[in-house]
């Protein structure tokens, strides 16, 4: 009950205009400042959201309660985390709960949006994007950190040294810091933008969202290993792969899409890549038992998604509801066979699999149906000072956010194998088991081709400013068979999901 008291205390004053947001949280000395932060900055973000919603079901007058409590309640109760405390008010707030869920419904079909943040007003949701850092990612291959931390100084700009903590910092224009997590990452200021610059030019800097140097930070292959890329176009995780391997060893990078691998092949050029491959294959028709992927012993899997992450992707035009539930089973379903199809490769030790996307389903829904597939590999706990977990129970895997980690949306999971490999009979037996539990609400209906976003948070910064011969156009996974498929999806629905049952 503390913490929500004194958000709304907090919210309160600040829209008397006693202090700055940041301030009055800090000011609070409150125990969980970071829960109390992201709570009060959430609620205040949707506050005529939420006062339309309190409003229209009445909510105070039943209550009794003051508006910036109420608002903080119901927000943490229909938008964040569910009501996890609150004692009396959290039994108060669930007798009213299916109409406040009603009100929010109401409000999305006449906005006709689907997501919560689509109700935000257009300067909300645009200034999230303005907030965000401009994160910079040395390239190792060609320079070092200090070398490049040294040109900026010399270039004017401000070094704070390490970051103790990102979530609420603030950084003067020509200020920057290094990251608190990843070694290679330098944080700037929102205003700034490095398209023109002579280490970004020359492949020194690559122009990375935070979320995304994850997944090669993560897999972190050693230099020698073999390595597959398995969707890696425009390929900036290949480049990060690339580095931490310092250039030694192999890195198969597969991508279905030509124009995307011509882009890619140019940005490996200027970031000083040698050690890859690059194929125009569909990743999902690679054999795991040829001869030369029989050392690789990593995978990073970074497939097509619906993109509801990236803030600047974000599509608020209306959808049909339907249309787009049906969009994420097909994706989540192509995500769980490229999955399943990466465990095949018989060396392999450990697999990332990330998206830029928010859904469940397309995150801890596929690596659930892929672990209960796949005894013979456990989830690896991640990061643990990471401030925002993959949903319960998979808080091994970590989720990004413009708000509590100040990037856009991503979800990244760490599989690894079993030292001791589960017996074929053991793996039969549970998958059968588990197949109901799990996987059926995955399964398409329908095989349709979804509309994917086969973009990551930096294929916005390299992509439309540097590379106007970027293909842009969102494909689909298998777009180029879409005609076909419509005409031959009746009579494979049963094949897809015996397909998918026994792969
Ligand atoms: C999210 S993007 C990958 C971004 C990339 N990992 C990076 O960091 O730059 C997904 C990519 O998967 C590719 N793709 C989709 N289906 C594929 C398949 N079956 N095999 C290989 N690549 C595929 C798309 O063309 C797209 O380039």
């Amino acid at each position: 009950m503390a913490l929500y008291t004194k958000a709304a205390e907090i919210l309160e004053k600040s829209e008397k205009k006693q202090g700055a947001l940041k301030t009055l949280v800090y000011d609070s000395k409150f125990a969980k400042i970071k829960q109390l932060f992201a709570l009060v900055c959430e609620t205040q973000k949707f506050s005529s959201v939420l006062e339309e919603i309190i409003e229209s079901t009445k909510l105070l007058k039943q209550t009794k309660l003051k508006m910036p409590l109420a608002k903080v309640l119901v927000y943490d109760m229909l938008i964040g985390q569910g009501l996890k405390c609150g004692g009396t008010w959290k039994v108060m707030l669930m007798k009213h709960r299916s109409r406040l869920q009603a009100a929010l419904a109401r409000m999305k079909v006449k906005q006709k949006v689907h997501r919560n943040e689509d109700l935000l007003p257009v300067s909300v949701q645009q200034s999230a994007r303005d907030r965000l850092p401009r994160y910079v990612r040395v390239n190792t291959l060609k320079t070092s950190v200090n070398d490049a931390v040294d040109y900026l100084k010399r270039d004017g700009f401000c070094y704070q040294g390490q970051a103790s903590r990102l979530e609420d910092l603030t950084l003067r224009e020509k200020d920057f810091v290094k990251d608190l997590y990843l070694p290679e990452l330098l944080v700037f200021s929102p205003k700034m933008d490095f398209h023109d610059h002579f280490l970004y030019k020359a492949g020194h800097i690559i122009l990375q969202d935070k979320a995304s140097c994850l997944p090669a930070h993560l897999l972190s292959p050693p230099p020698g290993s073999h390595v597959i890329d398995a969707c890696a176009a425009p390929g900036n995780k290949t480049s990060h792969l690339a580095a931490i391997m310092e250039n030694k060893g192999k890195l198969f990078a597969f991508d279905l899409d030509a124009k995307r691998l011509s882009t890619m092949s140019t940005l490996l050029l200027r970031a000083g890549v040698l050690c890859h491959q690059l194929a125009n294959q569909d990743f999902l028709k690679v054999d795991p038992g040829n001869a030369q992927y029989k050392d690789v012993e990593y995978i990073l899997l970074d497939p097509s998604c619906s993109g509801s992450g990236m803030v600047c992707l974000r599509d608020n035009t209306s959808h049909d509801q339907s249309e787009d539930q049906a969009r994420l089973v097909s994706l989540a379903s192509f995500q769980l066979r490229c999955l399943n199809h990466a465990l095949r490769f018989p060396r392999l030790k450990r697999l990332v699999y990330s998206t830029c996307s928010i859904h469940s389903q397309e995150n801890e829904d596929v690596v659930t149906a892929c672990l209960q597939q796949n005894l013979n590999f456990r989830l690896v706990h991640l990061l643990p000072q990471w401030p925002e977990r993959g949903l319960e129970p998979l808080t091994q895997c970590l989720r990004a956010s413009t708000t509590k980690t100040r990037t856009h949306g991503f979800f990244v999971a760490l599989l690894e194998k079993h030292k001791k490999s589960v017996t074929m009979k053991q793996e039969q037996k549970l998958n059968e088991d588990c197949f109901s539990l799990v996987f059926s609400h995955i399964v398409p209906e329908d095989n349709d081709v979804p509309r994917v976003c086969n973009e990551t948070p930096e294929d916005s910064e390299t992509e439309d400013k540097q590379e106007p011969e970027a293909d842009l156009v969102a494909r689909g996974p298998t777009d180029s068979t879409a005609g076909k498929k419509k005409k031959r999806k009746r009579g494979k629905k049963k094949k897809n999901k015996t397909e998918a049952k026994t792969e």
